[in-house]
């Protein structure tokens, strides 16, 4: 088992003293290199969880652990270099009047030198393939690529993990695919744990783990095979199930055998449906 990077012990948050809980008791524990993908229904805790991790937010009640250290006041700048965040909306994140500024302010803010600066600018665009883009005001990038320039502002810290809150969710699918993909490479080559947090499923299968949220608790936590062989508890808590499973329900139905339980995505079915029906 690789070591733990991230730990959430008996949390509960509330907004206000006026509010009710918003998360109750959540209690996981998140490793080194590990892709962890939340999901639940909306409301039922995921963003909160995020600004949790990042010292946004503080825990009334438990605490929260990065690589040994608690989340609090006194210790929320040197989270932050640990802790990096994409949210959903790029134009929300932007504060340079170039890609190259956007990428600097993160760590300028974290007392980078200019050397080191100029360096991982460099590096960690063309991570992302923006290296083209040095000197492009953001407003001029298409969404997809804001999103990379956010992502390369992330990396640019060297954190220990990067959350991704819906950062893919005004993009088209190819334009996901395209992130999650670079996403990947640069997890990989990065040595990160990512944590997701996405309604899109074919997101959610790719991940080591998920988090199943509901109404502020931790529902449950496997496998995305595990997980997903649960459809119709998945369905009494507002979740679906990915849609290459639905299909095989379909097929099993209509009379064609499947062989798997539960394909988690197209590659998988067709694979099923080709060794059992290539025999026949
Ligand atoms: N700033 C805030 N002040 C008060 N209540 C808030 C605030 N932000 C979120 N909440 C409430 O906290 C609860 C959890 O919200 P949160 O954004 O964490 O859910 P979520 O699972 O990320 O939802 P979604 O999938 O819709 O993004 C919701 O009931 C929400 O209304």
């Amino acid at each position: 088992m690789s070591e733990k990077l991230i730990e959430f012990r008996d949390v509960s948050f509330r907004y206000s003293e006026e509010q009710p809980w918003v998360l109750k008791n959540c209690s996981f524990d998140i490793y080194k290199n590990e892709w962890v993908a939340i999901i639940g229904h909306n409301g039922s805790g995921k963003s909160t969880i995020a600004k949790l991790l990042n010292g946004l937010l503080y825990p009334q009640e438990g605490q929260i652990l990065i690589n040994g250290m608690e989340v609090n006041q006194d210790s929320v700048w040197e989270i932050r270099k640990e802790v990096g965040m994409v949210f959903q909306n790029p134009d929300n994140q932007f504060v340079g009047t170039t890609v190259q500024d956007d990428v600097a302010f993160g760590m300028e803010n974290r007392g980078f030198d200019r050397k080191t600066m100029i360096e991982k600018i460099e590096t960690n665009l063309k991570a992302v393939g923006m290296q083209d883009y040095l000197l492009t005001e953001p407003h001029r990038l298409s969404g997809g690529q804001k999103q990379r320039v956010a992502i390369a502002s992330v990396l640019a810290i060297s954190p220990r993990v990067m959350i991704l809150d819906e950062a893919t969710a005004m993009l088209d699918p190819h334009g996901r695919g395209e992130i999650m993909e670079t996403v990947s490479e640069v997890r990989q080559r990065n040595d990160l744990s990512l944590i997701t947090i996405t309604h899109d499923l074919q997101e959610v299968v790719q991940a080591d783990r998920v988090i199943v949220m509901n109404e502020g608790e931790v529902w449950q936590e496997a496998a995305p095979r595990e997980i997903f062989e649960k459809k119709e508890e998945l369905r009494s808590i507002g979740l679906d199930v990915p849609f290459a499973a639905i299909l095989a329900d379909e097929l099993q139905l209509a009379g064609v055998p499947v062989a798997r339980k539960g394909p988690l995505n197209h590659e998988e079915l067709l694979e099923d449906l080709w060794t059992l029906h290539s025999r026949t």
